[in-house]
């Protein structure tokens, strides 16, 4: 089927083996194999009911009263057993799913913030669209469909075998005129099963092609317009002061319009669907007993073998149309598997163009950062800075100075080994600790005390170290709220946010702090208090700044401007 080409088998080949051979694959393959027999049995007890047809009906036509009650009897065992193997089946079924998705979704995580893919990935902007939601949907509704389309099929194939003996066996000879003679066609019901079962596959396959890019491009058009409205609640305040309300409703009208487009032709796609798929069952419900009136008619059955075939063509025409059933799944399975493979290789195109770079960054056992002969360029090729040589010493000051878009925040950037455009090396001493702080300090989602301590914990402070810091950073009106947990980023100034950085640097102790225009929002008595902090309490450490004001220079020994043209000059 073209709907399971080649690329297909392959990706998803490689997404499923990721659990099935990983450290949970025992247990694993023990519920599985747990899961396999209860379908089977379910398949089994669906032959012991076809069984109870023929005696149950053949009962009721013989008007023996006492041989209806007893087949009645007999049913409740059956019914029951079946019952409890389906609701078994089902249960174990989303168990393992759901471990599945656990064990999934934690190796995509981990490797979506492993070697900061998710920074590279948008810097290199080939390739995925929300990340976001091929983690929390994709993942879970791969799972689940691969599980149940799988379990689906090896169920249809069972009962098809099974099904199809007991066709071939019931369904006797048919002799049709043929000429001045006849032709007989054994187990004929069978093969009349086959050939519905294959035209109806065929059809659908045909009607139902479209629904693979259709379902792709919903999911796809569903988190845009997610997106956007979750950038607006991120951008409240910004989008409110600029009054922006009309722009917003256009961006959003206009990501809306497209979910509703492709749905409606979504819908207009299964409706043809349904139209066939609903008159193709309701075909099966008269179609095999028309054929098998012939037999009856000519007393070659009684009503229980009639019941019995009819029940039995329903089993394997089902079976056979698996695929007519599971289409739109399989298309939204193709999709899914489209796009967490799409996800998969583009973080790993990432990390190949990431050990590929040309900007080396290593370890070395010497004191020193020391850069040398490094370029810097925009994604674009264009250079931002040629053939930078830097030496930093331990405890060294540094102002980088330019005009604005001369490249400074660029080469904290390149210095932190985020960027990735350019070429040369920085060497920077093992095993230290390296501090970067960020024009808006990011903070993250939890209570005050988290946003102070990260990233991480930097050992256990006392209460009573974590007031005075926050005292020397002129946040003591914070200190009652240290446990509170609140959206801070949004309730904070951006000078008190720059404050808090100051007190995360204090906590944290690096050998080598960056700040990058860190005191921007700050008046300058404060920015003054607060480097001549760093002094007083990090003697040690090294400070890069970069930073427009002039009131910087007092703090720095150094002086690196940047002057456009991929110029620079360094003073010390
Ligand atoms: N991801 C990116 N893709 C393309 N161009 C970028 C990207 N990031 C930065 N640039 C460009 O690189 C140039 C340098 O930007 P950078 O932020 O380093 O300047 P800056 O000197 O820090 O400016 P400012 O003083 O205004 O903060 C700018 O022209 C900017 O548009």
């Amino acid at each position: 089927m073209e709907i399971l080409h080649k690329r297909f088998s392959r990706d998803l080949w490689r997404l499923t083996r990721l659990y099935w051979k990983s450290e949970e694959k025992w247990r694993a393959l023990a519920l599985l194999a747990v899961i396999v027999a209860l379908n089977l049995g379910s398949v089994y007890m669906l032959v012991l009911i076809n069984k109870w047809y023929n005696t149950f009906y053949n009962a009721l036509q013989n008007f023996d009263a006492a041989g209806t009650w007893a087949a009645l009897r007999d049913f409740a065992p059956l019914a029951a057993i079946y019952i409890i193997i389906a609701v078994y089946a089902f249960y174990l079924q989303q168990i393992l799913q759901v471990r599945w998705r656990r064990w999934l979704t934690e190796r995509y995580l981990g490797d979506w913030l492993t070697n900061r893919n998710y920074y590279r990935m948008q810097l290199w902007k080939t390739g995925t669209d929300n990340p976001d939601q091929r983690i929390s949907e994709d993942v879970g509704l791969f799972v689940s469909l691969t599980m149940g389309l799988s379990l689906g099929l090896l169920k249809a194939s069972v009962t098809l075998v099974s099904f199809a003996g007991i066709l071939w066996a019931l369904s006797g000879t048919l002799n049709l005129p043929l000429g001045n003679g006849q032709i007989a066609i054994p187990g004929y019901m069978l093969w009349v099963a086959i050939c519905y079962a294959a035209v109806g596959t065929w059809l659908t396959a045909r009607i139902g092609r479209p629904l693979i890019n259709l379902n792709f491009n919903q999911q796809r058009y569903e988190a845009d317009f997610r997106f956007s409205l979750i950038r607006l609640r991120e951008n409240s305040e910004s989008v409110a002061l600029y009054g922006g309300e009309a722009e917003e409703r256009n961006l959003f009208r206009g990501r809306f319009a497209r979910v509703i487009e492709n749905f409606l032709e979504l819908v207009r796609r299964r409706k043809i669907l349904v139209w066939f798929t609903s008159g193709y069952a309701q075909i099966a419900i008269i179609f095999p007993t028309l054929m098998a009136a012939p037999r009856y008619f000519a007393k070659e059955i009684q009503l229980g073998g009639l019941m019995q075939i009819t029940e039995a063509f329903g089993r394997v025409q089902d079976a056979l149309s698996y695929f007519v059933d599971a289409y739109p799944q399989l298309a939204e399975w193709r999709a899914v598997v489209n796009r967490l493979s799409g996800f998969t290789d583009h973080m790993q195109a990432v990390m190949v163009m990431d050990r590929e770079k040309d900007i080396r960054l290593t370890g070395h056992s010497a004191p020193e950062i020391i850069v040398t002969s490094l370029d810097i360029d925009l994604p674009g090729g264009e250079n931002l800075l040629s053939s930078l040589e830097l030496k930093l010493a331990p405890a060294a000051t540094l102002l980088i100075a330019g005009p604005s878009g001369s490249g400074k925040s660029t080469l904290l950037r390149t210095l932190a080994g985020l960027w990735p455009f350019g070429k040369g090396t920085i060497s920077v001493p093992r095993g230290q600790k390296v501090l970067f702080i960020p024009q808006k300090p990011y903070l993250p989602l939890g209570s005050l005390r988290q946003a102070l301590m990260y990233p991480g914990t930097p050992g256990r402070v006392s209460d009573g170290v974590m007031r005075e810091i926050m005292e020397l950073c002129r946040i003591s009106e914070l200190i009652d709220h240290l446990d509170t947990t609140a959206d801070w980023s949004h309730i904070l100034s951006l000078g008190e946010q720059q404050r808090i950085a100051f007190a995360r640097a204090l906590l944290h102790q690096p050998e080598w702090l960056f700040l990058d225009e860190a005191t921007s929002a700050l008046d300058e008595p404060t920015e003054k208090a607060l480097y001549q902090l760093l002094q007083d309490k990090l003697p040690r450490t090294a400070i890069v700044s970069v930073g427009h004001r002039n009131t910087l220079n007092a703090f720095h020994r150094g002086k690196l401007t940047l002057t456009g043209n991929g110029q620079w000059n360094i003073l010390y």
